[in-house]
């Protein structure tokens, strides 16, 4: 089966775009109805690849699963089966994303026991379990590591988990929130410094202190958490997806596009506005919209002393490493020249090869760094035939393509829709010419 966009680029797009929820957000909020045997409601629930698989993966261990509506899906994990996460069919599945990872603290804290088969999600270096793991040892778990099968098997000590202090080692998006869902029914208080704190962190922790645990320092990296004995049901919404936004904006620049990205919960948004608004691009905020108008050219700025630019990711509250792929794709069309630093993943900017392809000055200096050096709209990228490898770089090329001069054909598309709700029928609805081969 051919599993493809083609697209003719060049369309100016115009119109509303509303984001969906927040994939990241989604992935810790569903894993975190295993805590408790009461009903969670969660709506905004964005219908992506991964997100329908970890809901899936519930299904399958015994969670009540009841999608009220293709938004909001009600859980109730009364009857969960701990033997499931031992089966073939449960290490296949959950090693078809990342998110799965986040079943193992609920698991550990409430019934003792957890299995991590090694998880999915892009292929963009090196992606490491130890802030996780090590975290749970320290709430006093043990784990045996299986080569073979590449899987961690994790087990609470006699008595549960225990609350202790510790210092994270990096801070760790996922890591993060394992460790705050393990520790939320520990005995005694959890101490989590170094933690991350991006929104979907904050969520979480906003979330689970509705359902009765006791987390002080939402939002900062110093994570105070009092364990309780048990928690309860609640209901809860997720933000709108901070990565679809700045995927908006970039793609409403690239395409020199007057789109209006509707409740786009600016103030979450942190650090992102302003990284597109070094790139030269204008945006109004219109109460909780963010409308970009049409622009001829963007400009990229120097720095104060005149040197060039350079965007680098940076844990939160600093620029997040999901949407560098993108701003490097709108670079490419800017004025000026800018470098781009991806920190924190070695393999993320190989996708550049493809955007040489279409026509774009960049040179890749080495895995983590790449000058690109905007050509101004002296010439538009040309369409070609290209895979996407990863999610993030996925769009990117999709937003080159429709901003190119021709056919492009994008393969290996599941790596987009993963993550972007109906991208092809959402972009047509702004006037893009977009289809599913
Ligand atoms: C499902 C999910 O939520 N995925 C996100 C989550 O992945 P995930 O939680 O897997 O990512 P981590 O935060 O654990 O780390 C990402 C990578 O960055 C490195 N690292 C991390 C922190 C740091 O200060 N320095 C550093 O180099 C890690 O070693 C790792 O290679 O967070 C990543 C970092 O925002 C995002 O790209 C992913 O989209
Ligand atoms: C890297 C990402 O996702 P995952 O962690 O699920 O691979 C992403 O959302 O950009």
């Amino acid at each position: 089966m051919i599993n493809a966009f083609e697209v003719r680029g060049g369309n100016r797009l115009k119109g509303e775009i509303i984001p969906q929820g927040a994939k990241n957000e989604a992935l810790q909020i569903i894993s975190a109805v295993l805590l408790t045997p009461g009903k969670v409601t969660i709506s905004n629930i964005p219908d992506i690849v991964d997100v329908n698989l970890l809901i899936e993966l519930l299904a399958d261990v015994g969670v009540k699963v009841n999608r009220v509506s293709r938004a909001v899906c009600e859980f109730q994990a009364d009857a969960v089966n701990i033997d499931y996460l031992e089966s073939p069919e449960f290490k296949k599945k959950s090693g078809r994303l990342r998110g799965s990872v986040m079943m193992a603290g609920p698991l550990l804290a409430r019934f003792g026991k957890a299995y991590i088969p090694k998880p999915g999600g892009d292929k963009i270096g090196r992606r490491r379990l130890d802030t996780h793991v090590i975290g749970f040892e320290r709430l006093g778990a043990s784990f045996v590591y299986d080569t073979g099968d590449n899987y961690f098997r994790l087990e609470s000590p006699k008595g549960g988990l225990k609350g202790t202090y510790m210092l994270l080692d990096e801070p760790s998006v996922t890591g993060t929130a394992n460790i705050v869902m393990a520790a939320v029914l520990a005995n005694g208080t959890t101490t989590i410094y170094n933690a991350a704190c991006e929104p979907y962190l904050q969520q979480l922790c906003k979330m689970l202190n509705s359902m009765g645990a006791k987390i002080k320092g939402v939002g900062s990296n110093l994570l105070e958490i009092e364990g309780v004995s048990s928690l309860t049901g609640c209901e809860h919404a997720m933000l709108p997806d901070m990565i679809e936004i700045g995927s908006f904006i970039g793609l409403a620049a690239m395409t020199q596009s007057e789109i209006t990205i509707k409740n786009a919960s600016i103030k979450n948004l942190g650090i992102i506005p302003e990284k597109f608004g070094l790139l030269g691009i204008k945006m109004e905020y219109r109460g909780d919209d963010i409308h970009i108008p049409a622009q001829d050219s963007y400009e990229i700025q120097n720095f104060l002393d005149g040197s060039i630019l350079t965007i680098s990711d940076h844990p939160w509250p600093g620029f997040t490493p999901d949407l560098l792929s993108i701003v490097l794709v709108v670079a490419t069309q800017a004025r000026g020249s800018v470098l781009i630093h991806q920190k924190m993943f070695e393999s993320r900017l190989f996708f550049v090869d493809k955007l040489i392809d279409m026509g774009a000055q960049i040179i890749l200096c080495d895995p983590h760094r790449a000058t690109v050096i905007g050509l101004g709209r002296h010439h538009p990228l040309r369409g070609i035939t290209m895979s996407s490898p990863d999610i993030r770089a996925g769009v990117s090329l999709l937003i080159a393509a429709l901003s190119a001069e021709g056919k492009s054909t994008i393969h290996n598309i599941d790596q987009i829709d993963r993550g972007y709700q109906y991208i092809d029928e959402r972009l047509r609805n702004l006037g893009a010419d977009i289809k599913r081969v």
